[in-house]
């Protein structure tokens, strides 16, 4: 037994000696053998806890590690500033994992991508957005379809019990789709919407769960594990979500007038580019394989994540029926009737944007951020950093700053509010992070949650469900946020 323990604290000691005071890098949490820090995570799922006690003991700059690669972790907002922010082009590469390369069939998309293939497809990403209008009154046209779409569903079932996610997941995916191939999913396309909603269950099950994260940090023992693979696990729903991408960029394909100025989806304008590039000479930057791997980034970055915050906001305002009650005084005050309400009417609503903040902070549903890299050499708080250092911007450590946000888990939008009732501006509300890989779809995201919430809260009052009670707002038993699926009652506000 003594032995066992005296070669385990060596093998510790030596793992620290080799790998962490050797590159110099600044203190934190000592690493296990293999795991690195880990098991820390899983023991406080989701991780906000472990992060925090390490930003109170270590300061806003230390070294966690991802099985045994090390992350130089920034947990505060004036960190991040002076990093991702002021210096932005030294921290905006991405780690590149290998079950990644193998979802991918190689270095494709936007997410996970550096370089040349990265900027031209966000930049192009982004233009293709604009031009569809998202920020301005085109997309709003669009969104405001789908909120009079959830209010058939949901008035079909009035003063009933009723399951609330599902509705509002369905309009989220009839939006992105409708951005990527031009189509919402009605009639004969609601069976290609529950194949997909079924691969996207299957996604956020096989991403939370303990083996899938065992397999993806740490590798070299994960292949001892009895059962599938990383890649096994992944092998159909890729084949199958691939097939669908695939299937749409091909019907564009063949439908599409290339001679016509203008484009109704990003799959359009992306295959007139491709032609406009043939044409030039180039046929690799805009090939089809990376066309179906954006489609992959934007389906992904767009539905799961403007889901889960719609489904975590619905949640928290149940929990707080005085929240509730005030999002009604205000729109009673400047709504008044059962109009749509538009952006127009935003910052008239300065409660209702406050609630959004809140639901946003609270929800945190990125507890590790995305794993970026150095693209030189730097130094980040007086620490020598090599060019190639993982780094990442711990946004929900900094949305759980107590010296910004105190008691930071209380659910208590009146923090957004100042003492004239207006909205006040937090700097360190940061859900879509910041710097040069700042959320793409942020400007969508933002329409869409408050087209969604405000013109739901102006439409019902929402109660507990009778038989099922509140949605749970427990995260500790995932290694992710995943959505709240609850039913509730809805009554509706005007007649
Ligand atoms: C509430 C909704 C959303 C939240 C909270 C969110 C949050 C984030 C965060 C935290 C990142 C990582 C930034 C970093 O690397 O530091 C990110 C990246 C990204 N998001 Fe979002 N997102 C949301 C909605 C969307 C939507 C609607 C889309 C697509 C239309 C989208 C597409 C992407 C893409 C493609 C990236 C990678 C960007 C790059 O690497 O250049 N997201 N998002």
């Amino acid at each position: 037994m003594l032995i066992l323990i005296f070669s385990s604290v060596s093998c510790i000691w030596l793992f620290y000696e080799l790998y962490w005071k050797r590159r110099n890098l600044p203190p934190g949490p000592v690493p296990l053998p293999f795991f690195g820090n880990v098991l820390s995570l899983s023991a406080e799922k989701p991780g906000y806890e472990a992060f925090r006690k390490w930003t109170k003991k270590y300061g806003d700059v230390f070294t966690f590690w991802l099985g045994s690669k090390p992350f130089v972790i920034i947990s505060s907002y004036s960190r991040l500033k002076e990093t991702f922010i002021r210096d932005g082009e030294t921290y905006m590469n991405k780690v590149q994992l290998n079950f990644q390369h193998f979802l991918r069939d190689g270095n494709f998309g936007v997410a996970e991508t550096n370089g040349e293939v990265w900027s031209t497809h966000r930049r192009f990403a982004l233009s293709t957005l604009r031009d569809f209008g998202v920020g301005k009154d085109l997309m709003q046209e669009k969104i405001l379809i789908e909120v009079q779409e959830i209010f058939d569903k949901f008035d079909a079932h009035l003063d009933q019990e009723q399951q609330i996610d599902g509705v509002l997941n369905n309009a989220v995916a009839n939006m992105i789709n409708q951005l990527i191939f031009g189509y919402r999913f009605e009639d004969e396309k609601l069976e290609e919407l529950k194949k997909l909603r079924e691969l996207m269950t299957y996604q956020e099950n096989f991403f939370t769960r303990f083996k899938t994260n065992f397999q993806i940090y740490v590798p070299q023992l994960a292949r001892f594990l009895p059962g599938k693979t990383l890649e096994d696990g992944l092998r159909q729903w890729k084949f199958d979500f691939f097939e669908f991408f695939n299937k749409q960029i091909e019907n564009h394909r063949q439908n599409i007038d290339f001679d016509s100025e203008e484009s109704q989806d990003y799959a359009e304008a992306y295959l007139k580019e491709q032609k406009k590039r043939e044409a030039e000479g180039d046929l690799v930057t805009f090939s089809t394989k990376q066309l179906a791997n954006m489609c992959l980034d934007l389906w992904f970055g767009g539905l799961a994540t403007t889901n889960i915050t719609l489904t975590w906001t619905i949640s928290y305002i149940l929990h707080h029926p005085e929240v509730q009650r005030k999002i009604h005084e205000e729109l009673d005050q400047v709504i008044s009737s059962d109009r749509l309400v538009t952006t127009a009417d935003k910052s008239e609503l300065p409660y209702m944007n406050a609630v959004m903040n809140e639901s946003q902070r609270c929800a945190n549903i990125v507890p590790i951020n995305l794993l970026h890299c150095t693209t030189r050499d730097t130094v980040i708080a007086g620490y020598p950093i090599k060019e190639g250092t993982g780094v990442i911007a711990q946004i929900s450590t900094v949305m759980l700053d107590e010296k910004v946000f105190p008691e930071p888990y209380k659910f208590n939008p009146d923090r957004f509010i100042d003492k004239n009732g207006k909205l006040k501006k937090v700097e360190e509300l940061v859900p879509f992070s910041v710097g040069k890989r700042q959320c793409l779809g942020e400007g969508l995201a933002r329409m869409e949650l408050f087209l969604f919430i405000s013109n739901f809260f102006n439409r019902y009052k929402i109660s507990e469900s009778s038989t099922e009670g509140l949605p749970s707002l427990d995260k500790s038993k995932d290694f992710g946020v995943i959505p709240r699926k609850f039913k509730a009652v809805l009554a509706r506000r005007y007649q």
